[in-house]
């Protein structure tokens, strides 16, 4: 569904990415883990358009993604960013319902999918008036899922979406998200660098190391068949 094929990406002078290929397929989650700065982020940006590769192709359901095509490809794509992204001056209705209101979506259908994914995301409705300075830090990530959900899309992209909050909420909103993932049929690529939370979600794990892939595969291949001595000392970092 999603692929980077030996793409090369230079931010200011610095290479982030070199020659790195992936592919993410149709239906299936995969988490990218590694530690801070290796590219993870830079990967989702591709994806979504907001970097283009200096060498390389990404694709887009079999297709490269090119200027022409970005638009299509940002309507099938909902994206998380790190920190949720909401608009600090938008209630946390508007911030969901966006896009929708931006492509002139009937207002009945807009209210009936905003009360659907309220009650899927377990937000309370009376929250929805709510700008997100008023709201907490799992209600805002909630309603950053609403927003990156609201058009049904094919394709997820959540750059640690449940970042910064609490274990206790955090653990619960893992919960959750793994049951609206769960047999969704959506391509998912879920960034992360806790090892835990990224076996929680996916059988399909991939490492990095400054802007290379190390290794992909289960949990337990990275475990038993480390490919190199940087997996084994991620793993033992984490060990918890
Ligand atoms: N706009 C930019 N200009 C220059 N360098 C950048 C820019 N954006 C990112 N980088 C660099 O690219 C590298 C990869 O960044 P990226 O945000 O993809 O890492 P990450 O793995 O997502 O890290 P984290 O887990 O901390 O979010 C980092 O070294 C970062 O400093």
């Amino acid at each position: 569904m999603l692929a980077l094929d030996d793409v090369r990406l230079d931010l200011g002078e610095k290479p982030v990415l070199r020659g790195l290929s992936l592919d993410f397929p149709a239906g299936q989650t995969t988490a990218l883990i590694g530690p801070s700065g290796c590219g993870k982020s830079t990967v989702l940006r591709l994806l979504v358009g907001l970097l283009r590769p200096d060498a390389g192709v990404v694709r887009f359901d079999g297709e490269p993604l090119t200027p022409g095509r970005m638009a299509a490809a940002r309507h099938r794509t909902g994206y998380v960013i790190q920190e949720g992204g909401l608009f600090p001056h938008l209630s946390a209705g508007a911030n969901a319902t966006l896009l929708a209101r931006e492509l002139k979506r009937p207002a009945a259908e807009i209210a009936a999918r905003l009360d659907e994914l309220a009650r899927l995301v377990r937000l309370g409705t009376d929250l929805l008036d709510r700008p997100p300075g008023r709201l907490s830090g799992g209600e805002r990530q909630r309603v950053a899922l609403m927003r990156a959900l609201f058009l049904d899309p094919d394709v997820l992209l959540l750059d640690e979406p449940l970042g910064a909050l609490d274990p206790m909420v955090r653990a619960g909103l893992q919960d959750d998200l793994r049951e609206i993932l769960d047999g969704s049929g959506k391509t998912v690529v879920l960034v992360t660098h806790d090892l835990a939370e990224a076996a929680h979600f996916s059988e399909r794990l991939v490492l990095m190391r400054a802007g290379e892939a190390v290794q992909a595969g289960r949990l337990e291949d990275l475990r038993e068949r480390p490919a190199d001595g940087f997996v084994r000392g991620f793993l033992a970092a984490q060990r918890r």
